[in-house]
């Protein structure tokens, strides 16, 4: 079947139908090379699209599952989709709370890997929004685990957590090991509550997890409600952008991480991933159970990484410094990402400048400078 028939029938919600099913199987279909079949959930997203297409591209069977919600412009997901149809990648339109959806592509498809990246995402929206979180991150994830348990074989499952869960740890540089019980958000919270249920479901039914400690990724194909996007977009235009202080004028710190060194890391944790060891919801013997921070190690203040923007925008910010509205930031995250190298080889080498030249090319190459990307952030206003 030709790919390009591939975004009519994803959309069509029923997933009963044949050709519905012959494009999850084209789609699943390992090429030379490849060694595992994928489910990737979130694979319209930011970090989703550019993982499935490194896996596709090496050989293996990839398949997406994506509801493409609203929450940032659903034209860059389906623009990233369409990325995905063109490299032969099937996404399924569905929500992960659709137990009989994944129960039917579960039974089609013998997935050994599942990459868990669909999540509501994006630190201060959830006070506007915080079921939205419960509902993705929370009983998606559920729903998800649950049908791994029930699987046979069981896949092994890699997932995004989040540099967010540190909350308000002050000890730096942030090691798997610290604490990780005071949440200073919502999203946090339920990123914290997913590395618990992971730890759950590896205990009970020998599911084999890893969870991916992700720090402020950004790069091409991005996230048009983060900063680096949502900044680029105002320089161009000339509009100000508002950067937040601490109470006492502490400027704010990112360990900001490019989208390249995050696809090697969840390759890399793919790839090293044991089989689970349970069978017909039974544990046989323990589980792998892992957690890693991908980070870059250098943060970087928000001051300075404008001026970097301004420096490959060519143009000057207008800079309107605020204090920090309470919707959950924290002051600053640094990944330690020793127990990443040792374990995965991960080793992040695109420092801040490189990385946003690259985004700044896109960005202008994609919205055309000037023209077309007026609806862009049409009705966010996360704070
Ligand atoms: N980008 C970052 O800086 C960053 C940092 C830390 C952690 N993370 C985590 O990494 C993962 C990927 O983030 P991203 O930046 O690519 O975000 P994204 O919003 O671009 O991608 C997430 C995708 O999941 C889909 N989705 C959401 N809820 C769903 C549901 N219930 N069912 C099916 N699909 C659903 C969305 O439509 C979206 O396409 C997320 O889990 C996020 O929390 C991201
Ligand atoms: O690593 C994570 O775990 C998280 O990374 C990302 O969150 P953040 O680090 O908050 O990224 P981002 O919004 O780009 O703000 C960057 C900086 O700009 C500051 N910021 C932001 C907006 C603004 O208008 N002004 C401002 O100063 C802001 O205070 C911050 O200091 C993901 O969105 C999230 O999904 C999550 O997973």
């Amino acid at each position: 079947m030709n790919p390009r028939a591939w975004t009519f029938l994803s959309r069509r919600s029923p997933y009963s139908n044949a050709a519905w099913e012959k494009a999850v199987l084209q789609s699943s279909q390992r090429q030379e090379g490849g060694q595992m079949t994928v489910l990737v959930t979130g694979a319209a997203g930011f970090v989703g699209s550019h993982v499935s297409l490194a896996l596709k591209k090496r050989g293996d069977g990839v398949v997406g599952l994506d509801n493409f919600n609203d929450y940032y412009p659903v034209e860059l997901k389906r623009a990233r989709a369409s990325n995905l149809e063109q490299a032969g990648i099937f996404i399924v339109e569905g929500d992960l709370n659709d137990q009989n959806l994944l129960m039917k592509l579960f039974k089609l498809v013998h997935f050994t890997h599942i990459l868990h990246l669909a999540a509501q995402a994006g630190v201060r929206y959830a006070v506007k929004n915080p079921l939205a979180y419960v509902h993705s991150n929370v009983g998606g994830f559920v729903t998800l685990l649950e049908q791994c348990k029930n699987s046979q074989p069981q896949p092994a499952i890699v997932y995004a957590s989040s540099s967010s869960v540190y909350g308000l740890n002050s000890k730096v540089p942030f090691s798997e090991d610290d604490r990780t019980d005071h949440p200073a958000s919502l999203y946090a919270a339920t990123k914290k509550a997913d590395e618990v249920l992971a730890h759950t479901y590896n205990h009970i039914y020998g599911l084999s997890i890893t969870a991916l400690r992700f720090f402020t990724v950004y790069g091409p194909w991005g996230r048009p409600d983060m900063a680096y996007f949502s900044f680029t977009r105002n320089i161009v235009e000339g509009k100000p952008i508002t950067i937040f202080q601490g109470p006492h004028g502490e400027e704010l710190a990112r360990d900001f991480t490019f989208i390249d060194d995050i696809v090697k890391g969840c390759v890399a944790s793919l790839d090293t991933a044991l089989p689970s060891t349970g069978s017909g919801g039974k544990k046989h013997k323990k589980a792998q159970f892992r957690i890693y921070n991908l980070g870059n190690t250098q943060p970087v203040k928000v001051g300075d990484f404008v001026s970097i923007l301004e420096k490959h925008l060519k143009k000057k910010a207008i800079r309107n410094i605020i204090p920090m509205p309470s919707t959950g930031d924290v002051m600053f995250t640094h990944a330690n990402v020793t127990r990443a190298k040792h374990d995965l080889g991960y080793n992040p080498s695109t420092d801040l400048s490189t990385g946003l030249h690259i985004f700044v090319k896109w960005y202008k190459s994609y919205y055309k400078e000037g023209a077309g990307h007026e609806d862009m952030l049409k009705g966010y206003k996360p704070y």
